[in-house]
């Protein structure tokens, strides 16, 4: 048996694809009310409408009922992580918390699996991330992600029990350059939506793309992340699928502000607050991030698109 905790898209996409392997998935709403409106539907409509939620989920609200010892995935934005560890760290007590959210908390300016190690110690924590929309994992689309452990037997057992027929899982101990890439591409996805929203074209998209990853690698490389974790599926994988995506909602959103029309401040878009403390924490290591810092001033409505797009214009040349 396998816990999913939080029933966003993502988590209800991860639970159908992993209902295949035959077993029990639990799968947890904070709110009493939408488990009971997916027992009777068998759907996730406020979140995933359409695939039907396979017999073998079962869907709960008390989340002191998970068995002992089995993994939690947590998939919840990356902005409640800590609230949420902070209710329910010691209730789900010494397992393995697989964080399935992508981001930087804003106050602490940690990743997922440092969120856990730091607010539940008695946690093993690991990341699930890569290129991958919730909507092609619950269709059986195939879909390749990186489970990253720092205990590589815990990681290894992880990886055969997340594994299914359309869902293919490497496997990795940098749990800092899993966290790190699957953070930041989204701020970049946001200023390639932009871009593309301004009318700029695919060129500057692909210089947007390739001098972002620059930046991802910089803070990363700082931080203590290995080269190749940012160039595997958690790092340039994910950077290439959500910088090219109309199903990303972080590049949904650049487009929107590109082309000044309204956002919807109810849709969860990670790179938003991310930009925000990957800027504040840049500035505190002494790294340049031009991009995610206009990135942040654009979100925070600081500049226009063309003001921010004239501030990266405007820098200073220097070497590649
Ligand atoms: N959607 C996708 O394609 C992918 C998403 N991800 C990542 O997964 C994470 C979640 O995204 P996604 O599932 O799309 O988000 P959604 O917006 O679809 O759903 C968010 C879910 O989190 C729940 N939630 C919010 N706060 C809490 C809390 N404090 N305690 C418990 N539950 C809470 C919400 O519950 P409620 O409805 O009650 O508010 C809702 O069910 C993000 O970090 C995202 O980057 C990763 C890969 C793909
Ligand atoms: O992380 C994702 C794809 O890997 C989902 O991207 P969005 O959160 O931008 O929709």
């Amino acid at each position: 048996m396998i816990a999913i905790l939080g029933s966003g898209a993502f988590g209800t996409a991860l639970a159908i694809s992993l209902a295949q392997n035959g077993g029990d998935i639990l799968l947890w709403a904070q709110d009493p009310d939408h488990v009971a409106e997916m027992r009777n539907t068998r759907q996730n409509t406020r979140r995933l409408p359409g695939p039907r939620l396979p017999d073998n989920i079962l869907l709960t609200d008390d989340i002191g009922a998970l068995p002992a010892d089995i993994p939690a995935l947590i998939s919840v934005p990356m902005q409640t992580l800590r609230g949420f560890l902070d209710d329910h760290g010691a209730t789900l007590g010494a397992r393995p918390f697989v964080a399935c959210c992508k981001g930087i908390d804003l106050e602490t300016h940690l990743g997922p699996a440092e969120t856990i190690a730091r607010h539940a110690p008695d946690a093993l924590p690991a990341i699930l991330t890569g290129p991958s929309f919730a909507t092609d994992i619950a269709t059986g689309l195939p879909t390749a992600l990186t489970l990253a452990c720092a205990d590589d037997d815990a990681g290894k057992t992880l990886q055969q029990s997340l594994t299914t027929p359309n869902l293919r899982i490497y496997r990795s101990t940098d749990t800092t350059g899993a966290e790190l890439g699957g953070a930041l591409k989204n701020v970049i996805a946001i200023a390639c939506g932009a871009s593309i929203g301004l009318g700029l074209g695919d060129s500057a998209r692909a210089a947007l793309m390739t001098r972002g990853f620059a930046e991802m690698q910089r803070l990363a490389l700082k931080r203590g992340a290995r080269p190749e974790t940012l160039m595997g599926l958690s790092g340039f994988g994910d950077l290439a699928l959500t910088c090219t995506s109309e199903l990303s909602r972080n590049y949904r959103h650049g487009l929107a502000l590109g082309r000044g029309e309204d956002v919807d401040p109810m849709i969860t878009v990670e790179g938003v607050a991310t930009a925000r403390a990957v800027t504040e924490w840049a500035a505190e290591l002494a790294i340049d991030m031009p991009i995610c810092a206009t990135v942040a001033d654009l979100c925070a409505g600081h500049l226009s698109a063309a003001e921010a797009l004239q501030t990266l214009l405007s820098r200073p040349l220097k070497e590649e």
